[in-house]
């Protein structure tokens, strides 16, 4: 059994790392922790895992986590980066859910997230954990940068293009996420009266999520001769919905002799968390709900030369926990879909 070690486990996406790791067949959780709730079980916060999950709350330790085999951060930015150096020296494997080490360049990291970087110097080792990109390099690696929930959805919805070197000019990627995106903590803004029956956009002069996109396309054009270089506009929404991600991106494929809906079922035919659904559908978030899967379609109105991809996921596990178990089940040589097979609630 792999001992893995939960750092945020009150969390929105600890809470869910610790829902789906009750029944992976091959993780013991024995640590997790929380500074305001130490001491308490689990059961206490989380009623729905009594019985499940036989483990109480202690105080963050970098001494008791380097007793584990893989430990998760489920914390805000900025924390995971203090303890890594150590983790990693003790042989530890970590997956860090927030963007400590998503960002390659250490100068980017200060200027969206406002902080200097801790250990900029393992900012080249970290490797970006979204398996339909780069399996194989998280197959050897001990730190993965889970990326964000937003660049996942954005993300997987363009990878069949920006391989193939087909989009020309810019991209714009239109994305609604629910509340539960902006995590557990108590906030004004994430509030039932200033959520429901309303709908903004956020961010739009620039979102921190735009820098982690745009390197993650740089990466997927890298062998193509045209490589990138539009302008990338990324709006992300609040919509008033607890879970999931829509994001609708609109790119210029003026190469009209490729069949998109082949294109997008011969890339994804062996990915087993991403589905793409039949020519003409629309994903619903409703699909994916608590599951780890990202749905897809591929759509060119009217025959035009505008292409547009609609994907969804959750947030909180193909955006977070879920695809934080997959990188773990990849680093440590379990099957990718342990743990993880569960179809989406319904309704
Ligand atoms: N919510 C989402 O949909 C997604 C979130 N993420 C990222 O995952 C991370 C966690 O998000 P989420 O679960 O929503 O956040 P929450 O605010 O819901 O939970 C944060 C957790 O971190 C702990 N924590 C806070 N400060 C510290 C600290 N200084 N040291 C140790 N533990 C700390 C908190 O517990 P306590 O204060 O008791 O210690 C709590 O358990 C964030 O970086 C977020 O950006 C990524 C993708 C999607
Ligand atoms: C709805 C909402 O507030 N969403 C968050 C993004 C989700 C998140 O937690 O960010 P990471 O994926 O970078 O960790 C936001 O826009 O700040």
């Amino acid at each position: 059994m792999i001992k893995a070690g939960i750092v945020g486990g009150t969390g929105y996406t600890g809470a869910e790392l610790l829902r789906l790791l009750a029944v992976h067949p091959e993780v013991e959780v024995t640590v997790i922790t929380s500074r305001k709730e130490a001491g308490k079980p689990v059961s206490e916060l989380y009623p729905g895992l009594r019985g499940k999950m036989d483990i109480a709350y202690s105080q963050p330790d970098d001494d008791v986590l380097a007793t584990c085999d893989l430990v998760f951060f489920a914390t805000p930015n900025g924390i995971a980066m203090n303890s890594v150096p150590k983790l990693l020296e003790k042989g530890v494997k970590v997956v860090d859910l927030a963007a400590d080490f998503r960002l390659s360049n250490a100068e980017d990291w200060k200027q969206w997230y406002g902080i200097d970087h801790a250990c900029p110097e393992m900012l080249a080792e970290a490797v970006y954990g979204l398996p339909e990109m780069n399996r194989e390099q998280i197959q050897s690696a001990q730190l993965v940068a889970n990326p964000g929930c937003y660049p996942t959805a954005a993300q997987l919805g363009l990878l069949p293009l920006m391989e193939k070197g087909l989009v020309e000019g810019n991209i714009i990627i239109d994305a609604k996420s629910g509340v539960s995106g902006a995590g557990r903590e108590a906030k004004v803004a994430s509030l039932l009266c200033e959520v429901s029956e309303s709908f903004k956009a956020y961010g739009v002069p620039g979102h921190r999520h735009l820098p982690e996109i745009r390197q993650g396309l740089g990466r997927m054009a890298v062998n193509t001769a045209g490589a990138f270089g539009g302008e990338l506009v990324f709006v992300p929404h609040l919509v008033p919905m607890i879970r999931g991600i829509h994001a609708t991106s609109y790119v210029s494929v003026k190469d009209h002799s490729i069949d998109l809906q082949a294109l997008y079922e011969n890339r994804f035919r062996d990915e087993p968390f991403v589905d793409v659904l039949p020519a003409g559908s629309h994903p619903e978030t409703r699909s994916v709900k608590s599951c780890n899967q990202c749905r897809l379609s591929v759509h060119r109105p009217q025959g035009g030369d505008t292409v547009v991809i609609l994907s969804v996921i959750d947030n909180l596990v193909k955006g977070a926990a879920g695809q934080a178990i997959q990188n773990m089940n990849i680093m440590c040589g379990l099957n990718e879909t342990a743990g993880l097979e569960a179809p989406a609630l319904m309704p």
